[in-house]
């Protein structure tokens, strides 16, 4: 027998062990319930309290007769069908049946062997829901309410202080005393109680949002009603690619120009290759070169044949076709820094078309088939902004002579600029300028090549580029131009010889003559601070005085320290290829 304390716990194990199919230790449980009441009936508790204890003791009962009543059924299923234990006797050598249908004589006609016995329905080893228990949750009580037991209150249980249930109102007095040093096992926390603005979020969802065991985390914020960061105020926030415009995309943040190859590739600006055709925008395209002839000096073969092949064609289209029509490309040769590049720039500006200045680094991807797409995707935007001047740089290390031993991609890398310079001029296809117009016509692309190792140009490519002129070392006339371009805006003094410094600067190249002059330009500030009368700080205050006029001492010192950088060899080899392949 328990204490009337332990009453509810009895209760609780006899439930529990019935819920579990454990039906006689939950007999036993109930039992001892019972006892305890009348036990406790023996003593002298008041009338009343003795009549609650009748109700509480009723209730227990019924429970107690709903088991008994499932063992019993059980029992019944277990002997009809010979799954109980074998009868003591063993009668038969068989199993001893309540209703053995074995015996039936088929043969008798109002017991067919058709009449079967009726399928059980098999029972399960299933608890009595609380249904069963009187419809009632067992122990549910309210907040305020008395403790109830069955829908019934009980105010008091017994006198003496014993009132466990009015002082223990909470349901967890149910529940084993908790052993401080055994954790409780991680719960999920109660949605309701994390956000309750929105409870019934994860009501009805398919899905509840993952959530770390802990139960104490908060949900974040929902994300519609968060507050869209502003761009312009708080500089930490990042732009969302998807947030973006499609006209703002990788553009950093820019409008760009919508007629430009681009967007003509992309309506939206964005596609596969939109990274090359903005790498090609940044680095090669130059839409403003800004180099007139005139700051060129020398070379009056070469920019008359250039204003022939070039700018003619641009500005009279009607007279340049067919046989007369424009060059498919030009190449430029000759020592280093000799103005090729110039020329090329004053091209693209006195012809006003859009000048493509190309190396052989910006053609140059690690990523496998990048460089012939680069090739590709250059062409056709020249042909979207012609009239175009391409001007490939170093054009041996492009297109250099094809080996068997050479790499696969630099020979896609020709094949495509083979390619591409075949049709890149329409007009200078041969015989595919007839049905233009003039305007198409005058939309030309001219691949304009240079190099100093013409030698080492690949036969198809320099078929391709078939006007070859060369631009020599500057002529004494020129370098005189060029000691007045590069001196423009330096006063001379009256010391300075020009035949002198002309005899000394024999073989010099244009590039040679713009260092010299710069040299020589700055000796006054050095010969200052060489005299160790001034330090650097003073020598910034004294920027009038320093601008004194240029000797011919100046260039003497600056001629100290500058050589020219064209070797006679070298010019020999020049001539020779010229004789060879070279126009007039
Ligand atoms: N004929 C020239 N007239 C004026 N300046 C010149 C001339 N030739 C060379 N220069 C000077 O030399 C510099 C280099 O010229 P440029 O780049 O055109 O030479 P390049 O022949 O293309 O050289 P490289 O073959 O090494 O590329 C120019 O910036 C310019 O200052």
């Amino acid at each position: 027998m328990s204490d009337i304390k332990d009453l509810p716990k009895v209760v609780m194990l006899a439930r529990e062990n019935a819920i579990l199919g454990n039906y006689n230790e939950s007999i036993k449980h109930y039992q001892d319930g019972v006892t305890t009441i009348h036990n406790l009936m023996g003593t002298h508790a008041s009338k009343a309290t003795k009549e609650q204890w009748k109700v509480v003791e009723s209730a227990i009962q019924n429970e107690l007769a709903n088991v008994k009543e499932i063992v019993s059924i059980n029992e019944g299923f277990t002997n009809n069908f010979g799954m109980g234990p074998k009868p003591a006797h063993g009668g038969g050598g068989g199993r001893m049946l309540r209703n053995d249908f074995t015996s039936v004589d088929i043969n008798a006609p109002e017991q067919s062997y058709m009449m079967k016995p009726p399928i059980p329905v098999p029972v399960a080893k299933k608890a009595p829901s609380f249904e069963r228990f009187g419809g009632a949750e067992p122990f549910a009580h309210h907040k305020g309410d008395p403790v109830q037991y069955y829908g019934k209150d009980i105010d008091d249980y017994g006198e003496n202080g014993n009132n466990y249930f009015v002082k223990n109102r909470n349901p967890r007095i149910f529940q084993e005393e908790k052993d401080p040093d055994i954790w409780d096992p991680p719960s999920p926390p109660k949605y309701s109680q994390v956000n309750k603005r929105q409870p019934s979020k994860w009501n009805n969802n398919k899905r509840k949002p993952h959530l770390k065991r802990g139960g104490s985390q908060k949900r974040p914020p929902p994300a519609p009603s968060a507050p869209k960061p502003n761009m312009e105020e708080n500089k930490r926030n990042y732009e969302k690619p998807w947030a973006v415009e499609p006209s703002k995309k990788k553009s950093g943040g820019k409008s760009k120009d919508s007629d430009s190859f681009l967007y003509h590739c992309y309506p939206d600006g964005v596609g596969p290759d939109t990274d090359l055709i903005e790498m090609l925008e940044k680095d090669v395209l130059d839409k403003n070169p800004q180099v007139s002839f005139d700051d060129i000096a020398d070379l009056d073969d070469a920019k008359h044949t250039l204003q022939e092949a070039v700018l003619l064609p641009i500005l009279m289209p009607q007279y340049f076709k067919g046989i007369r029509r424009p060059w498919r490309g030009v190449l430029l040769f000759g020592p280093p820094g000799t103005g090729k590049t110039m020329l090329a720039k004053a091209v693209a500006t006195q012809g006003k078309t859009t000048f493509f200045n190309v190396s052989a680094s910006s053609l140059a991807s690690k990523w496998r088939g990048e460089s012939e797409k680069l090739v590709r995707l250059l062409f056709e935007m020249a042909r979207f902004y012609a009239p175009s001047v391409i001007f490939i740089d170093e054009m041996d290390s492009i297109a250099s002579k094809r080996s068997s031993n050479e790499h696969e991609s630099n020979r896609k890398v020709k094949s495509e600029l083979l390619i591409q310079m075949d049709g890149a001029n329409v007009a200078s296809s041969a015989g595919g300028d007839e049905q233009l117009d003039d305007s198409e016509r005058g939309k030309s692309v001219l691949v304009l090549a240079a190099t100093n190792r013409p030698w080492d140009l690949d036969e198809a490519i320099r078929r391709r580029l078939e006007k070859r002129i060369y631009i020599p070392l500057p002529t004494t006339e020129g370098l005189k131009q060029l000691f007045k371009i590069n001196l423009k805006g330096i006063r001379g003094g009256s010391s300075i010889k020009i035949e002198e410094l002309l005899k000394k600067c024999k073989g010099f190249s244009g590039a040679d003559i713009a260092i010299l002059c710069r040299e020589a330009a700055m000796m006054p500030m050095r010969r200052k601070l060489a005299s160790g009368k001034v330090n650097f700080q003073e020598l910034v205050k004294m920027e009038k005085e320093l601008d004194v006029p240029i000797e011919l001492q100046d260039f003497k010192e600056a001629l100290k320290n500058i050589s020219k950088s064209v070797s006679k060899e070298n010019l020999l080899d020049y001539t020779k290829w010229m004789d060879e392949y070279g126009c007039k």
